[in-house]
């Protein structure tokens, strides 16, 4: 037995011991809770020795004392004890009579009514659905069957009619004891029954038979010879199936979902091989309770859990893989978190089928609404389908996952958001170069795509704006002070929609940040100024938004990390990645976007930031759904007149060097083609502070976006031929045509 840490320390002392609930142990023999001590190599047990010494005896009577004897004594029993007082808290909670809400808890809210309802209609229109594609199938086996029912039921019929099975048994009788007088007197009997039953059959034959000459002969309409039909087939069908072959396919052989009881969660809990759950049921079935019914909740079932004393609902989040094993369930199935009020309560909600399978509901903005970065706006759902509100303004987001995780979609999204608000200003990098925010270039006053090093470049140089850019808003910011009219020191929703303040919201996103982190030359002054970015911003209506896949603290500073306010950690690796996207603490804490797949749980993660900490899914909102969302807003921004307009798409400090442009002025006079390698040196002679340490490599690489085919070209030097990587100038006129062409100017 283990001491219960509210019972007196000195319990084993003079006193009786004493259990839980103030009961003496009055078995002596208990033997693993009496005190015992080595006396001259003796065992002795101390509890015996002081009972039987008064307690003023001197030490030299211990010598008398044979250790032979058995002192027989009555038992000394203790005066009441109180029960420990905090266990009385949660025990009455379990014994006391609880009485069923008289409103089940589904009913209580209106979204609850309507989930009900939704669910139970879809699960009649799965059923009808089900039925209504086999009714071929069905009518094939109905007419089968009917044949031989309908010859069934005439036989049938018949021996009804000749009451032969009344009283055969007692004829039979009469006729084994050779009793013609009982066997004539039963037959007659039979002979009565059997005649008004000729009658009723006769009259049921003619009413058939008059039904059936209407049916073949007179003018009825179709609707009702098929309604006829519809009726009379199956009936017979039904007479004449085998008894183990219905005609109708069973929809589900199991239940269609696995209702949560208490019995299925404690199994799963003990499944989980959490040791301090397992021991504590084992002494205690009742170690683990639920304060609140099992109940519906939306399109499942929420069970609060308290846990056993010590463990905490963190621990069986982190094994949520063999939670849904121990329910025999799909892993999206199950949905458990930490729950409020302490530690050790789980709040864990079991859908009626797995997320994969749930259709999300569409992005409601896709088609309609316009945002105000000031207010919430939908951005993902809860694993019951609820609408999740995310904001905006005074918030830097950081969204981080592993390759298929959907932060890409995710941070998207938001960008999204952002441009259904015409006074928001969009500045968009991604440094992954396959074009994700391609669509929302045109809304752009900045806009890059790729990792080489001329976009790396552009994004340094668009932080270093940044930077200046919050200057020049902070002292905007003083002016409106003074007036009054920025009563926090912060952009309010009037001074952002003020004309020519100079505050309007500024949405800067940058997917894949890591390549410009990591870069050599570029990655430590980004980090440092985007820090102070991140810090003076929010106030300013400078939000930022920032995706990676590597959140290590080369890829991501640790400044930045800390003072991002919206978290969004996607399917991640490891616990370290969790912690550095979600914050220190937040994996122990139960908070662990490890437990969903790349891939196949794409764009679930835990959100935090934006209320309690959860896991959620952003809105799907694929390339094709963002053109339209795009549409709306280059219409909502050409009313509200903040369309950026053509050449005004790039910073006035941005470096004023143009790769194609530069080209053209250095290429050497005279030549159809040139290699990379004397190009790159004449670049750097024309811009020093941009080309200098260029090679080949590099200008392949710049070149590639602008569709500048690099071909190999041959050369005699010193009367040797001489093959390098180079481009000829009629590639680069027609790439420069091109442009020129796609921005109108040419
Ligand atoms: N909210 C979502 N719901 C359903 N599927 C999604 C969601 N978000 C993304 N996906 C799916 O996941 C795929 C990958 O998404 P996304 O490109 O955003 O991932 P990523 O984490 O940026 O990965 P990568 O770094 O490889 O691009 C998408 O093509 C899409 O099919």
């Amino acid at each position: 037995m283990t001491q219960n840490p509210h019972e007196p320390e000195n319990q084993s002392g003079d006193g009786p011991l004493t259990g839980l609930n103030g009961f003496q142990f009055a078995d002596r023999s208990a033997t693993a809770t009496v005190e015992t001590a080595e006396i001259g190599g003796q065992v002795v047990p101390l509890d015996s020795r002081r009972r039987v010494r008064p307690p003023d005896e001197h030490t030299e009577e211990d010598e008398s004392f044979d250790h032979e004897t058995v002192a027989i004594e009555a038992e000394t029993l203790g005066g009441p004890v109180d029960p420990p007082e905090d266990d009385a808290a949660p025990y009455t909670t379990r014994t006391i009579h609880r009485r069923e809400p008289i409103i089940p808890a589904t009913l209580h809210t209106w979204r609850g009514i309507r989930t009900m309802l939704v669910w139970q209609a879809k699960d009649a229109g799965y059923v009808i659905s089900y039925h209504t594609v086999r009714t071929p199938k069905y009518a094939a086996k109905a007419l089968r069957y009917a044949v031989p029912g309908l010859f069934g039921t005439l036989g049938r019929l018949l021996h009804w009619a000749t009451a032969e099975e009344g009283n055969w048994a007692l004829r039979q009788y009469a006729a084994d004891r050779n009793d013609p007088e009982t066997w004539l007197k039963l037959d007659k009997q039979r002979q009565r029954q059997s005649r008004w039953r000729w009658w009723i059959l006769i009259a049921l034959a003619v009413t058939v038979l008059i039904g059936l000459l209407v049916f073949l002969l007179a003018d009825i309409p179709t609707w009702a010879r098929l309604l006829a039909v519809a009726v009379a087939v199956p009936v017979l069908a039904r007479a004449g199936r085998p008894t183990d072959k219905p005609i109708t396919d069973r929809v589900s052989t199991g239940p269609r979902y696995r209702k949560l009881t208490a019995e299925l969660v404690r199994r799963a809990l003990l499944s989980c091989g959490i040791s301090g759950i397992n021991q504590a049921v084992s002494k205690d079935p009742n170690a683990i309770s639920f304060p609140t019914e099992i109940h519906r909740d939306g399109p499942g079932h929420l069970a609060v859990v308290d846990l056993p004393f010590g463990v905490e609902a963190a621990d069986v989040v982190a094994r949520r893989g063999r939670l849904a094993s121990g329910m025999r369930l799909p892993l999206d199935q199950v949905w458990p978190e930490p729950g409020d009020g302490h530690p050790g309560r789980l709040a864990l909600w079991v859908g009626y089928e797995p997320a994969s399978q749930m259709k999300q509901p569409a992005w409601p903005l896709l088609k309609d609404g316009k945002v105000d970065v000031f207010k919430p706006f939908p951005f993902a759902t809860t694993p019951r389908m609820d609408t999740v509100n995310a904001s905006l303004m005074f918030r830097n987001w950081l969204v981080g996952g592993q390759p298929g995780s959907g932060k890409t979609f995710a941070l998207r999204l938001a960008v999204l958001a952002a441009c259904l608000d015409p006074r928001a200003e969009l500045r968009i990098y991604e440094l992954k170069g396959v074009g994700d925010f391609k669509v929302l270039e045109p809304l752009c006053t900045e806009y890059g795509n790729g990792f080489d090093d001329e976009t790396i470049a552009r994004c340094a140089g668009m932080i270093r704006w940044l930077y200046k850019e919050c200057e020049r808003r902070s002292k905007r910011i003083a002016h409106y002070a003074q007036l009054g009219k920025a009563p926090e020191n912060k952009v309010t929703p009037e001074l952002a929609s003020l004309k020519d303040s100079g505050l309007h919201p500024l949405i800067v996103a940058i997917d894949e940040i890591q390549e410009l982190f990591l870069h050599g030359k570029f990655g430590k002054e980004a980090g440092e100024i985007l820090e102070k970015v991140i810090k003076l911003g929010r106030a300013l209506g400078v939000i930022l938004l920032i995706g990676t896949q590597i959140p290590d603290k080369d890829s991501l500073p640790t400044g930045i990390t800390r003072n991002v306010n919206t978290r969004y950690c996607m399917s991640v690796a490891d616990q370290v990645a969790n912690d550095m996207i979600l914050g220190t603490s937040m994996y122990k804490n139960g908070y662990r976007a490890t437990i969903f797949e790349p891939v196949v749980e794409a764009g679930w993660g835990i959100l935090s930031g934006l209320g309690k900490p959860a896991a959620r899914r952003s809105f799907e909102v694929d390339t094709d759904k963002a053109k339209q969302v795009v549409a709306r807003a280059m219409q909502l921004r050409g009313l509200a007149g903040t369309l950026p307009e053509e050449g005004t798409q790039t910073r006035e400090d941005a470096p004023t060097y143009d790769l194609l442009a530069d080209l053209a002025k250095v290429w050497p006079a005279g030549e159809s083609g040139a290699w990379n390698e004397t190009l790159c040196g004449y670049l750097s002679e024309l811009r020093p502070e941009v080309y200098t340490g260029w090679a080949s490599e590099q200008l392949t690489t710049a070149l590639k976006p602008h569709g500048v085919t690099i071909v190999s070209i041959g050369r005699r030097i010193d009367g040797k031929p001489v093959t390098r990587r180079g481009i000829r100038f009629d590639d680069l006129a027609d790439a420069i045509a091109e442009r020129n062409r796609r921005n109108g100017s040419g």
